[in-house]
């Protein structure tokens, strides 16, 4: 019978060769973070920058660029480039809510921030 769950009588290397992978997989899932909260914090300031410029929160052809590039490079990569493009558009979308809500702060006279 198979199951997804462990069963005691796993091969030791087998379950040291996933403790390994499984060492990396969380390194990289810290790394993933870390680097989303930096580019969270620059998409910040630009939010801040477009609301006190009265600039549009979306830029579509600045989002075209970008996705184009990622694609290439992830097929580079060797990455699947729609979820390359999915991952970047989800991204997108989130900064976009961002900025909406940072516009209507500054519009409807909330404290300014130092960025
Ligand atoms: O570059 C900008 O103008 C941004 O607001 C940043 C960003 C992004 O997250 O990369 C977000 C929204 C825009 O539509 C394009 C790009």
């Amino acid at each position: 019978m198979t199951s997804n769950t462990f069963p005691g009588e796993v091969d030791p290397a087998v379950r040291e060769e996933l403790a390994r992978l499984r060492d990396s997989i969380d390194n990289i899932d810290a790394a993933v973070v870390h680097m989303l909260a930096e580019r969270f914090k620059c998409t910040q300031q630009v939010g801040h920058l477009k609301a006190r410029h009265q600039l549009p929160p979306a830029d579509p052809a600045r989002e075209g660029r970008q996705i184009a590039r990622l694609r290439t490079l992830a097929e580079n990569a060797k990455l699947d480039p729609a979820f390359a493009e999915k991952f970047l558009n989800f991204i997108i979308a989130e900064v976009i809510r961002h900025h909406e809500s940072i516009a209507e702060d500054t519009v409807n006279g909330a404290a300014p921030t130092a960025n």
